[in-house]
């Protein structure tokens, strides 16, 4: 019952909803005792052969009164208590989604996609369960099981009341019993379908992955693998659920043997009247909802727990990246400083960088290269702040990062991330995103300056084309070039190009960069790139390694030294004249 002491505050705050609801349930549960009590007059009446036509209709009357009442009743508590759980499971899903969308990426490293979702979703629906037919059952089974039991005892006989009660203490047990097996089968249930979440994710999002090798069928398996474990966990969790109700109805049924026995010899000796013995059995029937409420109260607040444990658990994941050094706002300006002793990714051995030591004058441009995994991006977003380093600093202007405010910092970078994404919206307002009071005519700058503008005229829709998964196809480009659109819309102090000119020709890249220098001037400018051509012109190149500057200057003076740089250079113009001569061959 735990979980009702944790869901106090949500009680309080619907306190009218709650205490409306209850009582009136309390009225409801009052009101069913009546009918029993007019049968067993009505029998008594018979018996005694004084029942007339006037009384009979009169008590048939007060039947009908207190059916339309309780009817009237219990649509309006219905209406009060599970549109409170409603109102829970809504409050829950946005405090989920406002802590997930602050989350920093060290929670997204933690916590895959598809348990996230099945918070978000059966474990919502498990605490709303408990909070709706948790609060009736509990109530419900409380109020209608005690007066059942108290007129059952004052007004027939306390004697029977007792012998008929003796059963309940087993089914007290039992279910409790049941309960605990049930919360840890459940919990099983519950991983078993995050995992299938994940799995579900993972393939349809990787699906083009899985037909181009083939694995179509290997993933079918892996599915019906994983769809056997939950259904397997599922039936579990449901052998469990299926005890309760024959374990309470059998339960019920020695009581109601112990009443005919027991009931009858009290008729015999006098003590009892058959009218009082109608309504006793009657009443006993009466007890059946109380008592399977009772049982079915603990397999909810089981499920109810466990569901509430984990979103708490989450919901405590403090944000690791805050404000909490931070001033006021203030923008982002000044030369960019960086020293890192060292830094490895959390959770990792391995160090991503060491030694790393640089200064950039605001308004210049950065170029970083080096081999696949040398920690270029690392660099991007140790300097974006999406990770802290404990050992060494980064500074703009005359404070650390940690001393702007992160919606400062925020609006500081404009990003294009190596593995962009675009939304199932048009592409005018995927160019918006970070704007999106920006008009038609800023958009179309933008995409002009991105080297884009062409190719969305050439589709149907214009700039109203949608895009992402729901709508056309675009190359990887095409793609690159909206996103860096994109992010040059909202003019940032410092835009930050992480290999996104690999999808475009050696022209269109150099287009793209010589429109940027010229609309940039004055503004940090920040490229990672694999082609260094694309670099060429930066006012200052760092060459990474392993994590480390091997070299550092600007192109010039990097082509006067025998290292990585001057090989890759000459490499690669090798290359593309190669190219160059094989596609005049062919003209
Ligand atoms: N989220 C992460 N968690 C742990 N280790 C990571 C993470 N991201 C990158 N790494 C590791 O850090 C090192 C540097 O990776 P990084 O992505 O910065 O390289 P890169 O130079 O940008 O590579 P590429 O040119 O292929 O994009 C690699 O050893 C990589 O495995």
């Amino acid at each position: 019952m735990k979980v009702f002491k944790d869901l106090w505050w949500f009680f309080k705050q619907e306190k009218m909803a709650y205490g409306l609801g209850v009582v009136i349930l309390a009225f409801v549960s009052f009101f069913t005792l009546v009918p029993p009590l007019i049968v067993g007059v009505i029998v008594d009446h018979i018996v005694e052969e004084t029942l007339t036509r006037n009384l009979l209709l009169m008590w048939v009357g007060v039947l009908l009164v207190i059916g339309l009442l309780t009817y009237g009743l219990r649509y309006v508590w219905r209406i009060m208590i599970f549109g409170a759980s409603i109102r829970l499971a809504r409050l829950l899903r946005n405090q989920l989604y406002e802590h997930f969308t602050n989350m920093s990426h060290r929670f997204y490293q933690r916590h895959r996609t598809g348990d996230l979702m099945a918070h978000a979703t059966n474990d919502i629906r498990a605490v709303q369960m408990t909070a709706g037919q948790g609060v009736l059952t509990l109530v419900d089974s409380l109020t209608m099981g005690g007066f059942v039991i108290i007129t059952m005892a004052a007004t027939i006989s306390w004697q029977l009341t007792l012998i008929c009660l003796i059963p309940m203490p087993f089914m007290a047990y039992l279910t409790s019993y049941y309960g605990t097996l049930l919360h840890k089968r459940f919990h099983h249930a519950q991983s078993a379908f995050s995992e299938l979440n994940n799995n579900v994710q993972e393939s349809v999002t990787g699906v083009r992955v899985a037909k181009t090798f083939g694995q179509e069928q290997d993933e079918v398996e892996r599915f019906k693998t994983k769809s056997k474990e939950v259904v397997d966990k599922n039936v579990a969790v449901a052998k469990i659920d299926a005890l309760f109700d024959p374990t309470i109805s059998l339960i019920v049924g020695i009581s109601y043997f112990l009443a005919v026995v027991f009931g009858a010899r009290f008729v015999i000796t006098g003590d009892l009247t058959l009218g009082q013995l109608t309504s006793f059995t009657l009443y006993l029937g009466l007890l059946i909802w109380p008592m399977l409420a009772f049982g079915w109260l603990f397999n909810i607040v089981e499920r109810g727990r466990a569901s509430y444990d984990r979103i708490y658990s989450l919901l405590s994941v403090k944000q690791d990246i805050t404000d909490e050094k931070a001033s006021s706002e203030q923008q982002v300006t000044g030369n960019l400083q960086v020293t890192i002793h060292q830094f490895s990714y959390p959770g990792s051995e391995e160090r991503a960088l060491l030694n790393i030591d640089f200064k950039l004058e605001e308004g210049k441009t950065l170029g970083i290269v080096g081999k696949t995994g040398s920690g270029k991006s690392t660099l991007i977003r140790l300097l974006q702040r999406e990770y802290d380093i404990e050992d060494g600093s980064i500074s703009i202007g005359e404070r650390t990062l940690q001393q702007y405010r992160l919606d400062d910092l925020k609006a500081t970078f404009g990003h294009v991330p190596q593995d962009h994404f675009l939304f199932s919206a048009t592409i005018a307002d995927n160019v918006a995103f970070a704007k999106p009071s920006a008009t038609i005519s800023e958009i179309i700058a933008s995409c002009k300056l991105a080297s884009i503008h062409e190719d969305i005229l050439s589709f149907k829709d214009g700039y109203e084309t949608v895009v992402g998964e729901r709508g056309v196809t675009l190359s990887g480009g095409q793609k690159q070039r909206i996103s860096i659109a994109r992010a040059i819309l909202p003019e940032p102090n410092v835009l930050i190009l992480d290999d996104s000119l690999s999808a475009v020709d050696a022209k269109t890249e150099e287009r793209i960069l010589h429109s940027l220098r010229k609309n940039r001037a004055g503004k940090t400018t920040i490229i990672t790139a694999h082609r260094l051509s694309a670099i060429k012109h930066a006012d200052l190149i760092l060459v990474l390694d392993k994590g480390e500057i091997i070299q550092q200057g600007t192109h010039e003076e990097l082509m006067k030294e025998r290292g990585w740089y001057r090989k890759m250079y000459e490499h690669q113009q090798l290359e593309e004249l190669v190219e160059q001569g094989g596609q005049q061959d062919e003209a």
